[in-house]
Parts: C-alpha cells; sequence; structure tokens
C-alpha cells in the first residue's frame, strides 16, 4: 500500500521537509525549510550573512539537532544513518583544521589515518592524489603555515576529497580569498561537477552563484525564496530595460504608456521593468519611442539577474557588504 505522505526523490541528495532550527534564546535561525538538490548539480545555496546558510549546513551534516522537520541525505534520513552516509559525503565549513607546523602533505596524511576505513597500505598514493587534484602537488613539501588562505583551502577540499565523495558540502569556500583564488576554487568546483560529484556551496555572492552553479536556492531570513534551475530563476524576474536618451521625460511617458514598470532616471538614461505577462517586442518599444521624437541613442534590454530575483522576492537590495 502507497503511503499518503509525500514519498522521497530518489534522484536528491539532499532533501529537507520543514527543517526548522530555533536557537536556545529564541533565535529562529532556519524556518521551515524545503529544500531539494538534485543529484549532479552544482547547488549554490545564497543568502545574506545571518540568513541561515551555515544553520542549515550543519544540520544537513547531522552537527547540530534541528527543532523541527526532516533531512534526507543521499536518501537516507538524518542524523539517523549518518554513520553510513557521512563517509560519501566530503565537508568544508569553516575552514579546514591544520597544523600550521606539518606540511600540506603531513596534514592529509593525518587526516587520512584517522579515517578507519581507509587502507594504511595505499594511503600516500591516496595522498599524491588529492594534492594532483586540487594542484598542490609542488607545495606539498611546505609548511602549511606559509600557505595562502587559498592555498588553505585548497588543502582542506584535498582533505574531504581523499575518498570517493557522491556529495561535496562548502560553506562559503571563497570566503577572504583573492580574485585569483577564488577563479581557483571555482575551477575546481567546475572540474569536480564534471567528474559527477555533488557540491552543494554556500555563498553570500551572487555573481559567483551564477558563475559556477546549475542550480541555486535563495535564502533570507531563514526561509527560502525560491529554488530552482539558474537559468529559470532568472527567467522569473523581469528583465530590465534600458535606454539612452536626452529626451528622458516623454521616454518616460511613453515607456509607461507601454506597461514598463519601476522607471528610473539618471543622468541620460532611463532604466525600467518590462511587463512579465505579454511583455512588448522591444523592437516596436523602440519604434514607438522614435515615433514620439525622442531621440534613441542606445536601447537595450537585459536579462535578469539573480540579484534581480532577489529584489523582486523581497523587495529589498542584496546587501553583500557583510
Ligand atoms: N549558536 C548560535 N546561537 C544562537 N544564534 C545563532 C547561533 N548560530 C547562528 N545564530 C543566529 O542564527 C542566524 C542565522 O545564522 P547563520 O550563521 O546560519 O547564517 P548564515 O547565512 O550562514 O550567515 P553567515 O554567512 O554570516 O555565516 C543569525 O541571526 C545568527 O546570529
Amino acid at each position: 500500500m502507497q503511503s499518503a505522505s509525500v514519498p522521497p526523490d530518489r534522484d536528491a541528495v539532499v532533501e529537507t521537509r520543514g527543517l526548522t532550527k530555533r536557537y536556545r534564546g529564541g533565535q529562529l535561525a532556519v524556518d521551515g525549510l524545503d529544500l531539494t538538490v538534485p543529484r549532479g548539480s552544482v547547488f549554490g545555496f545564497l543568502g545574506p550573512n545571518g540568513s541561515g546558510k551555515t544553520t542549515t549546513i550543519r544540520m544537513l551534516l547531522g552537527l547540530i539537532e534541528p527543532s523541527g522537520g526532516s533531512v534526507r541525505l543521499l536518501g537516507e534520513p538524518m542524523p539517523g544513518t549518518a554513520r553510513r552516509v557521512l563517509p560519501r559525503v566530503g565537508a568544508l565549513i569553516e575552514g579546514p583544521a591544520l597544523y600550521g607546523f606539518l606540511s600540506g602533505r603531513d596534514n592529509l596524511v593525518r587526516f587520512d589515518a584517522a579515517d578507519p576505513t581507509a587502507d594504511p597500505r595505499t594511503r600516500a598514493s591516496r595522498v599524491g592524489r588529492a594534492l594532483e587534484r586540487v594542484g598542490l602537488t609542488a607545495a606539498a613539501g611546505k609548511k602549511a603555515k606559509t600557505y595562502s588562505l587559498g592555498m588553505k583551502q585548497r588543502l582542506g577540499l584535498a582533505a574531504a576529497l581523499l575518498q570517493p565523495r557522491e556529495l561535496l558540502v562548502l560553506d562559503e569556500p571563497t570566503n577572504g580569498l583573492d580574485p585569483q583564488g577564488m577563479r581557483e576554487i571555482r575551477a575546481l568546483v567546475r572540474e569536480l561537477a564534471d567528474d559527477g560529484t555533488t557540491v552543494f556551496l554556500s555563498s553570500h555572492l551572487l555573481d559567483e552563484i551564477e558563475q559556477v552553479c546549475t542550480h541555486a536556492a535563495v535564502m533570507a531570513r531563514g526561509r527560502l525564496l525560491t529554488q530552482g534551475p539558474v537559468a529559470e530563476l532568472a527567467a522569473e524576474a523581469r528583465g530590465r530595460l534600458a535606454v539612452a536618451t536626452p529626451d528622458t521625460a516623454e521616454a518616460v511617458r511613453v515607456l509607461k504608456e507601454w506597461g514598463v514598470t519601476g522607471l528610473t532616471v539618471t543622468d541620460d538614461r532611463v532604466t525600467g521593468e518590462l511587463p512579465t505577462v505579454d511583455p512588448p517586442d522591444p523592437s516596436d518599444l523602440n519604434a514607438a519611442l522614435v515615433g514620439s521624437g525622442v531621440r534613441v541613442r542606445a536601447f537595450g534590454t537585459e536579462r535578469a539577474s539573480l540579484e534581480d530575483v532577489f529584489v523582486a522576492l523581497t523587495g529589498e537590495g542584496f546587501d553583500v557588504a557583510g
């Protein structure tokens, strides 16, 4: 007989239902989260600082108890099956715990030795492969304390990659890195995904998610605002229109008539949002402007970004300062 409850999604590597965390002291950090991470995706978990990302990740990995709701990781209920499931999951949260006085290689040897399932006879080759994977072979003999932040982060990733993993969970993996370090981590994430690992990464950087992720979820104040393929999320938000013209007042009048909303004028530039229902063909809009005597210097429509999605959902800007 079929159960009346919703069956678990077999293709999901992470699935939460009503996941909630209220910290002692009453702070509701995560509020009724229904998250579905498809197998094979690079899933961006996006939200401003304090929106509940780390709390969620800690619950996914069984590091803290939810106050309510459920988590399935690789199809298994957590935290009940943690011992069976967690060896198939690599995680990098809050920076790796490294011994600064040991070399990069010896740090990995220690991590590997701490894993009771790891065969000591094949340790050296496992460590060598992990170093190679993250591009640290040449620096493997140097003390970890001499590593840059990006190298430390890569060493942490190497530790997570000592064993084959179905899922990698990375909490703000590029936080504090310089642009070069960020690029390296992103390239690595793409490579891992190409090899079939599902990657779940949190970030407060919108463009980072757009650059590397196939799917995303957007959090704000403990709640999930939206989730899905990045291309579809952006398509949900309305595209923006920008017109460069010296005749801004007349342009605003015409655009209003055509249903363009949120019109703003800065110097000789008018921007606005195209209507979602029955949007006009941009070429008709351009012709209407010119027909009304508006001298159009430049005319363009931009695809909506994840930031537009966030603003449309919350009515607020995305605070990336923190
Ligand atoms: N141990 C704790 N006890 C009480 N409140 C906490 C605790 N940890 C986090 N919080 C609060 O829960 C909320 C969510 O925090 P969380 O760290 O999960 O957010 P985040 O999105 O990961 O932010 P950040 O990017 O800054 O890490 C915040 O208001 C935070 O102050």
